[in-house]
């Protein structure tokens, strides 16, 4: 995106959670994962390209033996309205038979974390488990529920700390929500 577009994005944007209040939340996540899976040594599973930052930060904090490899779906692919779930890296032979935990960045129709979970199960992970980073608010039933959530967000666009907004700043740390018009 044309840089001074993407600064103006942000100029308009409103905070929704700060740096320190999504780290926060990391570190929250963290515990509850520790309390749950680190006796199971989990194939961790991360969803490129959002989740890169949030499995950055959260990886250093588990404590425990676990493998790692990622999963490339992707349904907006630089829009703010989803279209279908495609996959550009399938999921590692190696989920097979095994507890499986995996990462993205925010739920939001729960589309792309369904579509995963059935195509895990289908290659034969023994367990399926989730933790997203942002869950949002959208008033109407989802299609799965991860079992682990980090913050609740606004029926609203967001972006920062992974997610994009017109494929830019996936690198900020706070999370913000697109201006509305
Ligand atoms: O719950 P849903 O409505 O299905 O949306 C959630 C998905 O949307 C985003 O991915 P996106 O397709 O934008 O790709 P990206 O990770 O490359 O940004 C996000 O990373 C989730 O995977
Ligand atoms: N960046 C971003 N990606 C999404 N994918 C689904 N919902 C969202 C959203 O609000 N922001």
């Amino acid at each position: 995106m044309d840089p001074e577009r993407a600064r103006q994005i942000l100029e308009q944007a409103d905070l929704i959670w700060s740096a320190e209040q999504v780290a926060s939340a990391v570190r929250r996540l963290a515990q509850e994962i520790t309390a749950a899976l680190g006796d199971q040594n989990p194939l961790v599973l991360s969803v490129m390209g959002g989740a890169v930052v949030f499995t950055g930060q959260l990886l250093p904090l588990l404590s425990f033996p676990l493998d790692f490899d990622t999963l490339y779906v992707s349904r907006y692919r630089g829009n703010t309205s989803g279209a279908d779930v495609q996959w550009r890296i399938e999921p590692p032979e190696r989920c097979r038979g095994r507890v499986v935990l995996v990462l993205d960045d925010i739920l939001d129709e729960g589309q792309t974390l369904a579509a995963i979970r059935e195509r895990l199960l289908g290659a034969g992970t023994k367990a399926f488990h989730s933790a997203v980073l942002a869950d949002k608010d959208i008033g109407q039933p989802k299609p799965i529920r991860p079992d682990f959530v980090g913050l609740t967000v606004p029926n609203r666009y967001v972006f920062g700390f992974g997610m994009d907004v017109y494929g830019a700043w996936r690198n900020l740390p706070a999370i913000y929500a697109l201006a509305q018009r």
